[in-house]
């Protein structure tokens, strides 16, 4: 762990259980391979992932069983230690390359910007060489302007110990907010094409694994799933998930699932499945038993489950890792602190708008006294603001360079609409803040999700049902009584339970590692807005309409939705040049947040 990180809490735990073939799994760590400084849940590191990954491999091994690694993407964007250097993500990526991962695949934060991608192609890529997957994502050559496949397209290898004959892709969910050097390829016309096709009518074949930077229920998935059981009715399928931030399991029927493993280093994902049958093993003919857990990020769990201790768990490669993690932060200054926060804001532990909600503090506090250009000080202003472009809590105490990247890493300008009734503009927000899928009309027929614009938790509104408190009561005594369902190795008196993950997927409550309180959840809405004053006191009934420019393609439909008649593109201008969100937080941080 980092120097700075907090120890973690003794609490109660669930063991792991092991099969034929384990998996750990990471997702959408957007940088934060320091762990959490701040929260002792979450707080080891990606040195102590590595040591974690090579003792629990020797661990299987030892039992004859195999263990495979992966990662889904969304690696890039959300944390200093990617966001801060110059150019973006230097450090990151020699930093992540340590980890043996067999399986690695690209998210959508990959493919924002034409750096980012080609980052990928030319760094990644070369250096997960034969493990790097990429089944519908293609990307414009930066040097011959070629289209070509980001990576192998899929790959069959054979597991060293079990000799299970593995047949794995890697894809990305149909997303079309990338920057015009890739080409993403709707899943469902993937899987019509040749080499899919091809690669599914192999019969020897003892899993077919699909690593993508999908959720793990989600029409994407259900495709595949469909695609390979037309041809395999009984071969099993294990999808490992991202991008929603959440943990999630998915069971697609009694040979196929899916596990999906949070965010932000929170969590590592583990899986298990037993009584596979080989090419060692020919025969088995039983249901393969899958088994699947939650980890927290930190020593504590790590520790119970390799059965190790301060002195026996750290690897060689994996000290020499969280030191280059704290010299890349050091050399990026990333504790440089700009003030003290006097409380915690939150995302969705509380209602909004709310004094403790993170928005509220935005809308009425940051944007209001800081978002001005000055060539419009004269005249009022409403600013939208996706949610989604706010990525985490503040927590009461230090905001360092790193929070401000954490809070708000995203480059994205300010621009404006001069003269827009007010009126139109508060049906603008109604139309965005419906939970709703709108057919662009115009000449692409792309349904634009207005949930992009929420924070990526929020998407999945059946999971925020568990936001009630009915729901949120049952879950904690369907969490006890999971406990009695698995070993409780850890549970002794002197545990504590302290607040954090309370999972319900559809194998049950019992998939967390450790045994938590629950946390409240609230759902937020798509876009905050904040009114811009002016010394005028009476309601303007034309204002400029300023905006986040993630926010643009949402704004278009939603202005014809409210009847305004408005080309984007010709009549927005950049509002506040050279200014981004987290430029307005660390202003308003250094200027309002005095440490004692
Ligand atoms: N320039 C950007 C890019 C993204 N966002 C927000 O992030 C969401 C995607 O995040 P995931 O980690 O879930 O892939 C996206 O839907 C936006 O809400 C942004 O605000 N600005
Ligand atoms: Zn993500
Ligand atoms: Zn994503």
């Amino acid at each position: 762990a980092q120097p700075s990180a907090p120890d973690p809490i003794p609490v109660p735990l669930r063991d792991l259980e092991f099969g034929q073939i384990n998996f750990l799994h990471t997702t959408d760590t957007h940088g934060w391979l320091a762990g959490h400084l701040q929260e002792p849940s979450y707080s080891a590191d990606w040195g102590d992932y590595i040591s974690f990954a090579t003792h629990l491999r020797e661990k299987v091994e030892a039992q004859g069983q195999d263990l495979l690694v992966i990662d889904t993407g969304d690696r890039v964007e959300g944390n200093g230690l990617y966001d801060s250097s110059e150019p973006k993500g230097i450090y990151l990526s020699e930093i992540i390359r340590h980890q043996h991962i067999d399986v690695i695949t690209s998210g959508n934060h990959e493919l924002y910007q034409y750096n980012t991608s080609n980052n990928e192609l030319l760094t990644t890529v070369p250096n997960f060489r034969g493990h790097y997957l990429s089944s519908n994502i293609d990307i414009y050559h930066p040097t011959t302007q070629e289209l070509v496949p980001l990576a192998p397209r899929y790959k069959k290898f054979t597991t060293k110990l079990q000799g299970i004959r593995i047949v794995a892709f890697g894809f990305l969910f149909n997303f079309n907010g990338n920057y015009n050097n890739t080409v993403v390829q709707p899943v469902e016309n993937t899987i019509r094409e040749d080499w899919f096709q091809e690669a599914i009518q192999d019969k020897e074949v003892d899993l077919f694994l699909v690593a993508g930077h999908v959720p793990a229920h989600s029409p994407e998935y259900r495709a595949i799933f469909r695609a390979i059981r037309k041809v395999h009715w009984a071969t099993p399928i294990q999808f490992f998930a991202g991008h929603q931030h959440i943990r999630d399991y998915a069971r697609y029927d009694s040979k196929a699932m899916a596990l999906a493993s949070g965010r932000f280093m929170e969590t590592i994902g583990f899986m298990s499945i037993d009584g596979l049958s080989t090419s060692n093993r020919p025969t088995v003919t039983s249901t393969p038993v899958f088994k699947r857990r939650y980890i927290d990020n930190n020593l504590f769990s790590f520790y119970h489950h390799t059965g190790l201790d301060e002195s026996s768990f750290p690897t060689k490669k994996g000290v020499e890792v969280s030191k280059m993690i704290t010299e890349a932060r050091n050399a990026l200054n990333l504790d440089e602190v700009y003030g003290c926060a006097p409380r915690d804001l939150w995302m969705s532990r509380v209602p909004y708008p709310h004094p403790d909600s993170i928005y509220t503090w935005l809308e009425t506090e940051v944007l209001a006294t800081l978002l001005k250009d000055d060539s419009r000080r004269s005249v009022p202003a409403v600013a939208i603001l996706n949610t989604g472009g706010i990525r985490f809590d503040i927590f009461k105490g230090q905001f360092t360079r790193d929070s401000a990247s954490i809070i708000s890493p995203f480059i994205n300008d300010f621009r404006y609409v001069k003269d827009v009734p007010y009126e139109k503009t508060q049906l603008i927000m109604d139309v965005l803040n419906k939970q709703t899928k709108i057919l662009e009309m115009s000449e692409n027929a792309d349904a634009l999700s207005m949930t992009e614009l929420a924070s990526p938790d929020q998407r999945d509104v059946a999971k925020h049902a568990a936001s009630n408190q009915e729901d949120r009561e049952s879950q904690l005594l369907s969490m006890t009584a999971g406990s009695h369902q698995v070993p409780l190795v850890a549970k002794r008196e002197d545990l504590n339970i302290i607040p954090g993950y309370t999972t319900k997927d559809d194998a049950g409550t019992d998939g967390d590692d450790t045994i938590h309180s629950p946390i409240s959840a609230y759902q937020v809405p798509n876009c905050i807005q904040s009114l811009l004053p002016t010394n005028e006191t009476k309601m303007p009934e034309t204002v400029d309409l300023v905006y986040i420019n993630f926010v643009q393609p949402f704004l278009v439909l939603a202005a014809k939705y409210a009847g305004l008649d408005i080309d984007f593109e010709k009549d927005s201008e950049v509002y506040m040049p050279n200014t981004t969100m987290s430029d307005l937080i660390r202003d308003y941080v250094e200027a309002n947040w005095k440490c004692e």
